[in-house]
């Protein structure tokens, strides 16, 4: 199971140079809304050219005829895995499938977004439940729609492979290494902690791309979720 490292960047010149100089050729990377938004499908076919695994989190939420049509044309790219929303509901996540059939690409739900906590949930949203309940929720959603799996922080995915069965792929984000700042996310881990609670995969951006030493950074969130140390 792999390690993606976020590709948060505004362009393919800053991700290039970040990739050659930190000696990160071939490693698993998650490609978001920002770069995608700038450089369009071309930068896919500059990494797969690179042979870096492609998480694909473009978080699609619209409705189902929509969504079906725009996984048509992500399904043209080959990525390893992509996003919808869950609360885009069951026929839109399993129009999100339907329009994926025939690629090999693994779609993943959003739960709650690691930025979130009981407080915005309540207070904000207006949701009832708290944020494991609501996990729990979009996760068995998700599932039921026909979901390879969801994201959501690592502290659910205990609960998560509970009521969905372990091959239900969990994708966490909100890794965060000991020393690192926690930033704009409220529901945060260890890669040491990812791995003892059971995450199929992680996603770091920051704890990684903000070091003062990123390979060496790299090189730690691997040693942890390998060795759990
Ligand atoms: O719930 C979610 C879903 C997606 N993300 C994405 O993961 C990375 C995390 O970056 P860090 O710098 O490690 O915080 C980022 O690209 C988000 O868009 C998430 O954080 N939480």
């Amino acid at each position: 199971m792999s390690v993606f490292v976020a590709l948060d960047f505004p362009t393919w010149t800053e991700t290039e140079r970040f990739l050659k100089d930190n000696d990160l050729a071939g490693v698993p990377v998650k490609v978001g809304m920002e770069l995608f938004y700038r450089e369009g499908p071309a930068i896919i076919e500059k990494l797969k050219a690179d042979n870096h695994p492609i998480f694909l989190d473009l978080k699609l939420h619209d409705i189902p005829n929509t969504v079906h049509q725009a996984m048509k044309n992500i399904a043209s790219l080959n990525v390893d895995m992509v996003t919808t929303h869950a609360i885009g509901g069951k026929e839109m996540i399993y129009q999100a499938k339907q329009g994926l059939a025939g690629s090999s690409t693994k779609l993943m739900a959003v739960t709650i977004l690691t930025s979130m906590d009981d407080n915005v949930l309540e207070r904000e949203l207006g949701l009832s439940g708290d944020v494991e309940e609501n996990v729990i929720r979009f996760a068995a959603l998700a599932k039921e729609a026909g979901a390879d799996g969801v994201v959501s922080s690592v502290h659910e995915v205990p609960v998560i492979k509970k009521h969905c069965g372990d091959d239900f792929l969990s994708i966490t984000p909100g890794i965060r290494l000991a020393d690192s700042s926690q930033d704009d996310q409220k529901r945060i881990a260890t890669p040491e902690k990812a791995k003892e609670l059971g995450s199929d995969f992680l996603v770091v951006g920051r704890s990684i791309t903000k070091a003062e030493n990123p390979r060496k950074a790299y090189e730690q969130v691997m040693k942890e979720w390998q060795h759990g140390e």
